[in-house]
């Protein structure tokens, strides 16, 4: 446990870094010597090598990949922060469920298992499959007078998203979130994380015009004013807020515990896995980050987080749809460093020395 809870219910789990220089070489070498020029696969080839450090071994594999959407609602939202109601958080979870979203579509197609976290929208949803109520509240406070959440709500949530994970088969998960008004949080959490400018991590979120995003902006100066006191990482998560997100940090936190991969999917999905970095470093070597976002602010927070996402799609719809597309290029990567013949097995000549 570290000194960011020492008075609190949630405990920390323990996070092994994966650094092991002998293994990291043994995957490089078993990838030199695939028929290939030297380096080509580029990106893939560091993936390849990340998952084996994940998992301690040179022939890595993903078993029963879990897609996992974390939903929620802000108080935030009343302030005309978003370009759409709240009510459509709610609307989305049924449309997840009843298969129409495009992550519903995503997961359909690359056989990932999804679901949908009910982590505190304002709405009683009907049980059923694919389904998991876990509600701390029916959305969070108003970020712009007050903190979202009090510090134990914030705890209750870090330690419900790693549950969520912990009752999941597989070594793999892949985070979504859905909730009007989340980009604000995102932005806040990174400026006061970051110690960036607001305007730098402030974007156009589901559409605003620049009218919309002028007034977004003095509301999120206004918040970061309001709970200008809050500055440890848990007193800012619960200031700034987002069941789901508080949700999506806890289950990261229990992903890289168990050596699971950690797919992050966009803007808000990394505004968690800095959050969760600022909690435990290396939790960041489990992430794999699945795209640059459109929302303005994302490309800083991936430099910010040394990241190097796979994809550049200028998407901006969050739901997981990001790692959800990524996921393919993640499984070939394991596959090429299995499968592929080697120079000397398949009788290839290889790399000329130069003299
Ligand atoms: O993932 C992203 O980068 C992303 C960027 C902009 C918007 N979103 C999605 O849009 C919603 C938040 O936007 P907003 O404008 O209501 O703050 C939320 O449901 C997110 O999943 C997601
Ligand atoms: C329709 C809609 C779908 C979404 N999916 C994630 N965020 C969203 C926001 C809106 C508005």
């Amino acid at each position: 446990m570290t000194d960011h809870f020492a008075s609190s219910r949630f405990v920390l789990p323990a996070i092994a870094a994966v650094a092991d220089d002998a293994l990291a070489a043994r995957l490089q070498h078993l990838l030199d010597c695939k028929t290939k020029p030297l380096g080509s696969l580029g990106r893939l080839e560091r993936l390849a090598v990340q998952i084996g450090l994940i998992q301690g071994r040179a022939a890595p594999q993903l078993v029963q990949p879990q897609l996992l959407v974390f939903a929620g609602d802000h108080g935030l939202a009343e302030q005309g922060v978003s370009a759409y109601p709240s009510d459509v958080t709610w609307q989305m979870v049924e449309n997840f469920l009843a298969g129409g979203a495009a992550v519903s579509v995503l997961a359909r197609q690359h056989d990932l298992a999804l679901t949908v976290v009910d982590a505190g929208v304002r709405h009683t949803f009907e049980p059923r499959p694919g389904l998991q109520l876990r509600k701390i509240a029916a959305g969070t406070q108003d970020a712009s007078s007050g903190p979202a959440m009090s510090v134990a709500q914030c705890e209750a949530a870090l330690a419900a998203g790693g549950e969520t994970v912990r009752e999941r088969p597989g070594n793999a998960v892949l985070l979504g979130e859905m909730g009007i008004g989340n980009t604000s949080s995102a932005s806040l959490l990174m400026a006061r994380l970051c110690g960036l400018p607001i305007e730098d991590c402030v974007g156009r979120g589901t559409g605003l015009d620049d009218a919309g995003l002028a007034h977004k902006q003095a509301v999120l100066r206004r918040a970061l004013q309001t709970n200008q006191a809050a500055r440890a990482p848990l007193e800012v998560l619960a200031a700034f807020g987002g069941f789901e997100i508080a949700m999506m940090v806890g289950a990261a936190l229990q992903a890289a515990h168990e050596r699971r991969l950690i797919v992050v999917d966009g803007f808000i999905t990394s505004a968690a896995m800095l959050v969760a970095s600022v909690l435990a470093p290396s939790v960041l070597d489990y992430c794999v980050f699945a795209h640059r976002s459109g929302e303005r602010g994302h490309g800083l927070l991936l430099q910010h987080l040394r990241a190097e996402p796979l994809l550049d799609l200028q998407m901006r719809l969050g739901e997981g749809s990001g790692g959800a597309l990524a996921w393919p290029l993640i499984v070939s990567s394991l596959r090429l460093l299995d499968e592929m013949a080697s120079f000397e097995s398949a009788g290839v000549s290889e790399r000329t020395a130069v003299v």
